[in-house]
């Protein structure tokens, strides 16, 4: 064991220097893979990738060599633990970076035909089908189309990927996720009565059968995910429905590069960083025209070298598209504010920080003050009704949200650590998102599914073997963040807009400069206060709503408290 920090710290500057290089070379490769779909780019990313892999367990290993508790610097200290760490995270073998590329392509390559007329990729001809159409015998179309399209083509090769991976279940980490979720569950089951109700009224019972189960693809969402796209058909008042703010936009000629604009006007006006000049120049922000392959779930990129952030989405003037770019910001905006830091520390304070960054100036974005002000939207102000209508819209993205984001990686886990058998991966994913043991969203598939397909595959951080959890804390996150940058605001936590918010610049500036150096609860609690998540500030944030619902849920003799009431949330006979 080595004790002096003098060879440590030698260590870590040649690790800082070499790794600072393999990253840079590894997202340079990436990046030109998935905005150019070729075999040789795939090879040459599977090089850099093999590097990259070979890198990290050599200095992993190398790192535990040293004898930490000896050491008296803090930051010393702290990335020698990462680099302890390490090569748990990385699986070295090449053949395991070859199946999840070719999972990643499968996804992003997948289309589903018409019987005589074209093929249709998922971005933006699919999820537009799911969004929009009013016809059920269409949505079942694309949504079977889609499960099979992908689902069967990786269904041998998930039960590789998870052969080879060597991830240690992550189980224990569960449980105060599942004290969360708890928490949530309240809002959750109101909404989905609610909408279960709703539903049957418009399909009536031989799709929505009263014992409380909304097939997946009546949810206007590939993955019935988010809920927004059918507010019009449970809209509280519908008497007072909310502005079209896409058909605003398109009537104002808006581009996707004045969508990234108006979001990075937003984070400027925080006193955070504006995006160097190249961004504009690198990003690739709307779908090629020129029959280039590309991989269209939407990214923002850090190429770890201090200047080069880039996003790649392929924008379609929505304001979906619009609240995603703030999103794709959010990540941009934080490796910028933590580039002068050591590699080891280039990350968030978790990895729900990085998300929850975003997300947090999407809330803001999301208001009606900050939509009027920028003239997409022209009612002055929202009566009470006219603010049910517009949390019911923000719930059918958040609160539908819950169960999708926790079950991610319930399912993942459970995979991994056995308690799920690869010859009921399939029978599994649909009982956990089905009722079953534990009843999570009550959204089962439009017709059966067997073995032969890997419907989970059909998501893309499944296909790509991207964490999801982080996406489940996030959403408390988020609205912990809002409800802090809000501390000076006068009025309920939904009308609350933080741009140019002074309160807001003082509580963000010093903190995602702190990348990853610090804990995260040190971090959480520099900007509220508070060292743990707590769902309070989304529930104050829900409160008018909630009420509303348990109202309307009561009066429509729903006695809530699953097995047995009228829209019965059923367990799967
Ligand atoms: C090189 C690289 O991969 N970079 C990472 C960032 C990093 O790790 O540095 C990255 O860009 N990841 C992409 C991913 C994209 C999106 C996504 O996948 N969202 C989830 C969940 C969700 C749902 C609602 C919501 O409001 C926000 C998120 C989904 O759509 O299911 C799609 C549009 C929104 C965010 C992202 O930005 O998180
Ligand atoms: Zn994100």
């Amino acid at each position: 064991k080595f004790y002096n920090e003098t060879m440590a710290k030698m260590f870590l500057q040649f690790y800082e220097h070499t790794a600072q290089v393999v990253w840079n070379q590894f997202m340079e490769a990436t990046w030109n893979y998935v905005t150019n779909i070729t075999k040789k780019n795939r090879e040459e990313m599977l090089h850099k990738d093999s590097e990259r892999s070979q890198h990290m367990p050599y200095f992993g290993t190398w790192a535990r060599l040293f004898k930490i508790s000896r050491f008296q610097d803090p930051d010393m200290k702290r990335m020698l633990s990462k680099l302890q760490n390490i090569d748990k995270a990385v699986t070295p073998a090449a053949q395991y970076n070859m199946l999840l590329a070719y999972m990643e392509t499968t996804y992003s390559m997948a289309q589903v035909c018409l019987n005589e007329g074209p093929c249709l990729p998922l971005e933006p001809d699919l999820e537009e089908v799911m969004a929009t159409s009013r016809d059920e015998k269409e949505l079942l179309w694309a949504w079977q189309g889609w499960q099979d399209a992908v689902g069967h083509q990786l269904c041998i090769t998930f039960k590789c990927y998870v052969q080879l991976s060597n991830r240690t279940a992550k189980l224990n980490g569960y449980k105060d996720m599942g004290q969360l979720y708890q928490e949530l569950q309240p809002l959750y089951l109101n909404l989905h009565t609610y909408m279960c109700r709703a539903l049957h009224r418009h399909y009536g019972s031989e799709l929505i059968n009263l014992r409380g189960s909304i097939p997946a693809h009546l949810l206007r969402n590939m993955w019935a995910q988010f809920w927004v796209n059918i507010l019009d058909l449970v809209l509280p008042f519908p008497k007072k429905p909310l502005e079209d703010i896409t058909k605003i936009m398109k009537s104002q000629h808006w581009k996707p590069s004045k969508m990234f604009e108006r979001a990075e006007k937003f984070f400027t006006s925080l006193g955070l960083l504006s995006t160097p000049p190249n961004f504009w120049k690198t990003s690739m922000m709307e779908k090629p025209t020129d029959g280039r392959e590309v991989e269209c779930h939407a990214s923002a990129w850090d190429f770890y070298d201090g200047k080069d952030v880039r996003v790649k989405k392929c924008t379609e003037v929505t304001i979906e598209d619009l609240l995603s770019i703030f999103h794709q910001m959010g990540h941009i905006q934080y490796f910028l504010q933590y580039k002068n830091l050591s590699v080891i520390f280039c990350a968030g304070a978790n990895p729900a920080f990085e998300e929850a960054v975003g997300s947090m100036v999407t809330l803001s974005a999301s208001s009606h003050k900050y939509l009027l002000n920028r003239g997409l939207l022209s009612h002055q102000h929202q009566d009470s009704e006219e603010e049910v209508n517009f949390l019911m819209g923000i719930a059918l993205e958040k609160i539908a949200f819950i169960p999708f984001a926790y079950l991610m990686d319930l399912f993942r886990w459970k995979v991994f650590d056995g308690t799920i058998q690869k010859d009921v991966y399939n029978q599994e994913w649909w009982n956990l998102r089905w009722g079953g043991q534990l009843p999570l969203s009550w959204c089962p598939p439009p017709v059966p599914r067997t073995e032969d397909y890997f419907d989970p595959g059909a998501k893309f951080h499944i296909s790509a073997s991207v964490p999801y959890i982080r996406y489940f804390i996030s959403l408390v996150l988020q609205f912990q963040f809002h409800d802090a940058l809000a501390s000076g605001h006068v009025g309920p936590l939904h009308r609350c807009d933080s741009y140019n918010s002074k309160i807001a610049e003082k509580l963000l500036e010093d903190v995602l400069k702190l990348g990853s150096s610090k804990p995260w609860p040190e971090v959480l609690q520099k900007i509220t206060g508070q060292t743990k998540v707590s769902a309070k500030a989304l529930m104050t944030y829900f409160k008018p709503l909630l009420d509303w619902l348990v109202t309307e849920n009561v009066r429509q003799g729903e006695i809530l408290g699953w097995p047995d009431f009228s829209c019965t949330f059923e367990e799967k006979d």
